[in-house]
């Protein structure tokens, strides 16, 4: 289906490496202005999306348009920002920053402005090999997103930071949004999920559902909660795997046949814990992304992409 307003559209996307299939049949639409964040466990491809969408990498079959043309790696329309891969490390944090000035049309001066808030300020003189994990993710993000383009990739840009950083990063994201910019955050860390107009889940090769945070929390199955010490009888009675979520563990309940609603009293008594030790939990983030990394595809519903 046509989206009128889509500024990326991947259809049909695989992509494998040496006959190792890694996305399988991705569609998805990246609508103008959008906050879309992607979630999806480590290793399931959320980079290799992230290149195909950026256009430096292309699917083997599939195709991927950015404002209705085939995606090239166009320096008027996107910055991509990729994991651990945009900084020189014998270069210092200033002379990164003016290879970028020189090599970037679109290049602004925001980025001192970005290092300020992120702290990195102090540290601009220092070669990067001297840098820890989270500086260098610091001044990759203060030059991604200096460049003034329409729209962003980002590639797992709060890995490594910590948690006030995070929260900078997102007032960041928020910024560039408000600006009318369309971005796509690449994630596992559920948190992220705060942000998003939409989260997208990669699973399996494919988009397993998409939707706002607020659609996919109410889509989920009810969730059991109970004590480490019942783990294995709450295994029993659930779809995948026990997951531990503040010193308890979680699951969730099985769909009854073809009942989406399982009566959650009668699988509450399967599982044979006194019910004085047994929730239902009101579902979060953390739910969200266990269920979309722990279940497997016969095990979940198809939600709209
Ligand atoms: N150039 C390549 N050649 C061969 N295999 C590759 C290549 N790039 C990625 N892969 C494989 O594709 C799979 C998905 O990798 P990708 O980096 O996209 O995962 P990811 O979801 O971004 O994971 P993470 O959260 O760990 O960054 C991995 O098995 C990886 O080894």
């Amino acid at each position: 289906m046509a989206v009128s307003d889509a500024v990326v559209t991947a259809s049909g996307v695989r992509k494998s490496f040496d006959e190792e299939g890694v996305l399988e049949d991705v569609d998805l639409t990246v609508r103008d202005g959008e906050l879309l964040v992607l979630m999806g466990p480590n290793g399931v491809g959320k980079s290799v999306l992230l290149s195909c969408l950026a256009g430096s990498d292309r699917p083997t079959e599939g195709s991927v348009s950015v404002f209705d043309e085939p995606a090239t790696a166009r320096a008027d329309t996107t910055s991509f920002l990729l994991q651990d891969a945009l900084c020189h490390e014998k270069l210092t944090g200033r002379e990164n920053v003016a290879f970028y000035d020189r090599l970037h049309p679109e290049f602004t001066d925001a980025w001192r402005d970005y290092a300020d808030r992120l702290g990195i300020a102090e540290d601009l003189e220092r070669p990067v090999e001297n840098y820890s994990g989270g500086m260098v993710r610091k001044l990759e993000l203060s030059i991604a997103a200096s460049i003034d383009v329409p729209i962003y990739l980002f590639d797992e840009p709060t890995a490594a930071l910590d948690l006030p950083t995070v929260q900078t990063v997102h007032d960041l994201f928020r910024e560039k949004r408000a600006a009318g910019k369309t971005l796509v955050v690449a994630s596992h860390r559920p948190m992220d999920a705060d942000i998003a107009d939409r989260v997208a889940f990669l699973a399996d090769g494919e988009i397993a559902a998409a939707g706002t945070p607020d659609e996919l929390l109410a889509s989920l199955p009810p969730i059991l909660e109970t004590g480490t010490a019942h783990t294995g009888a709450l295994a029993d009675a659930i779809r995948g795997d026990p997951y531990a979520v503040a010193g308890n563990v979680r699951g969730f309940l099985p769909a009854d046949g073809d009942d989406p609603d399982p009566a959650v009293d009668d699988a509450a008594a399967a599982t044979g814990i006194d019910p004085d030790d047994l929730a239902v939990a009101e579902p979060t983030y953390t739910d969200l992304f266990n269920y979309y990394t722990n279940t497997g595809p016969d095990e979940r519903p198809t939600h709209n992409r």
